[in-house]
């Protein structure tokens, strides 16, 4: 049995890819549907798109055209990945494409399971919680693109999607997988098509798993995978031999920064105390560009045979942020940013470099996407939702760390403990 996983952006296809492994499965991403019709090796395949604040006509091409590629792969069972907090912009792209890929499968009814208990989103009777609050109390609210003022999942799909939802609770949960099972036949007969599964903790992930072993369609964020990946690993939950193809190989490290959350500003901090480090120049990096990269890798190279990695980073606290986007403007000085590290990472790729450690979704992307990497096996997990993750066809090693992930010393535990 192979999965075919559609997750609807990038740092949140690793996090599900992270945990399939994690739980017995091998996988590959592909970044975006590929042109070529090559064949993967894999028990999952995840396609990452980014179509999560796309209108909803993109985002239902885009998927169906990851569905119909995944199927030419040989994937029997399909997983629609998004948001734990169940991102949707107002006019929301989750309910048209979630009936899109049930039209095409021939189907009549899903879950929506976006619960993830270890980064602390549980689902209660249908209301999505972020730690202590409620979906719409969180910060989420404030979401400068997809902001969530509602928490009730089975509201917020009847407001995006054609048909009706109905509602697992975790009572039921409780009584295991054949009372589950019981209850979304109950649900088929009365016409339910998304059906909100409650989520409280693993147990609840892991009966979601063996209740949900035959449905050709789920959704969710990534915990449900956890559950699914141990009714469908072939190898018994072989975690060494799931991640044996992702395992970062030696060869010369460094760590580029490139996001200005909490989380990584505290990373930072942590790391310039073990590290040798280097702060981005915005204005340089605006001005002079190409000269400006090349000396920070010749800054590179000279720190290249340190116990740690070396780290540039352009990540600066709120204050620092906002006067930077004030001076040259938000877009230009990112821009600036994401294309200086664009510029280091192909000339040290050029030099023979082959670990990257990458902080920032978008500054991922470019990462990868400079480095020519559109497919990767998943390896070791670093920091739940990150994994290190190594090129299908190049010698190189990349960790992908979305902004709000991993903990304080993550730039040195993703070097220090795991066999390179
Ligand atoms: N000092 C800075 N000045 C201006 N923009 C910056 C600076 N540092 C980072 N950026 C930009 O901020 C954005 C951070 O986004 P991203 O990499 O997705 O991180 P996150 O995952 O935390 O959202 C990138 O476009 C990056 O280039
Ligand atoms: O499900 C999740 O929380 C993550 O996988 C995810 O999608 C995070 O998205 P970003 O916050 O945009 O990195």
């Amino acid at each position: 049995m192979r999965l075919g996983v559609i997750a609807d952006d990038f740092t949140g296809a690793t996090d599900i890819a992270s945990f399939l492994v994690q739980n017995g499965m091998s996988t590959v991403q592909v970044n975006g549907v590929p042109q070529d019709d090559r064949q993967l090796d894999a028990e999952a395949i995840v396609v990452s798109l980014k179509s999560r604040s796309c209108a909803a006509e993109k985002a239902v091409e885009d998927s169906l055209a990851a569905l119909a590629w995944l199927q030419q792969q040989g994937c029997e069972r399909f997983y629609f990945k998004y948001c734990s907090t169940f991102d949707s912009t107002a006019k929301g792209n989750i309910g048209p494409v979630t009936d899109a890929l049930l039209a095409a499968l021939g189907e009549t009814q899903t879950v929506i399971s976006p619960s993830l208990p270890v980064n602390g989103r549980t689902v209660y009777q249908g209301h999505l919680f972020v730690m202590n609050q409620l979906l719409s109390d969180s910060g989420m609210r404030h979401h400068p693109v997809t902001p969530m003022t509602d928490s009730n999942l089975l509201r917020l799909m009847e407001a995006q999607a054609a048909g009706k939802a109905g509602l697992i609770a975790s009572q039921t949960l409780d009584l295991g997988a054949e009372a589950v099972r019981a209850e979304l036949a109950k649900l088929a007969a009365a016409g339910v098509r998304y059906v909100v599964l409650d989520a409280l903790n693993e147990q609840h992930l892991l009966t979601q798993g063996e209740a949900l072993r035959e449905m050709k369609l789920v959704t969710g964020g990534s915990g449900l995978a956890i559950g699914l990946a141990r009714q469908w690993a072939t190898s018994g939950w072989d975690r060494e031999q799931a991640q044996a193809a992702g395992k970062p190989q030696g060869g010369r490290a460094v760590v580029i920064s490139g996001s200005c959350s909490t989380m990584t500003n505290r990373q930072v901090s942590r790391y310039r105390q073990q590290a040798s480090s280097q702060a981005v120049d915005v204005e340089r990096a605006l001005q002079q560009r190409e000269a400006y990269a090349h000396e920070l890798c010749d800054w590179v190279a000279q720190h290249a045979d340190e116990p740690l990695a070396p780290m540039l980073f352009a990540t600066s606290e709120p204050e620092t942020l906002q006067r930077i986007q004030l001076q040259y403007g938000a877009q230009q000085s990112s821009e600036a940013v994401e294309q200086l590290f664009a510029s280091v990472v192909r000339e040290l790729q050029q030099q023979g470099w082959q670990r990257f450690i990458v902080a920032g979704g978008e500054t991922s992307g470019v990462v990868a996407q400079t480095l020519n990497i559109d497919a990767f096996h998943i390896g070791p997990v670093i920091s739940p939702g990150v994994p290190w993750v190594r090129s299908v066809t190049q010698p190189v090693s990349l960790a992908l760390k979305s902004g709000n992930f991993g903990d304080e010393n993550f730039f040195a535990r993703a070097q220090t403990e795991f066999v390179v």
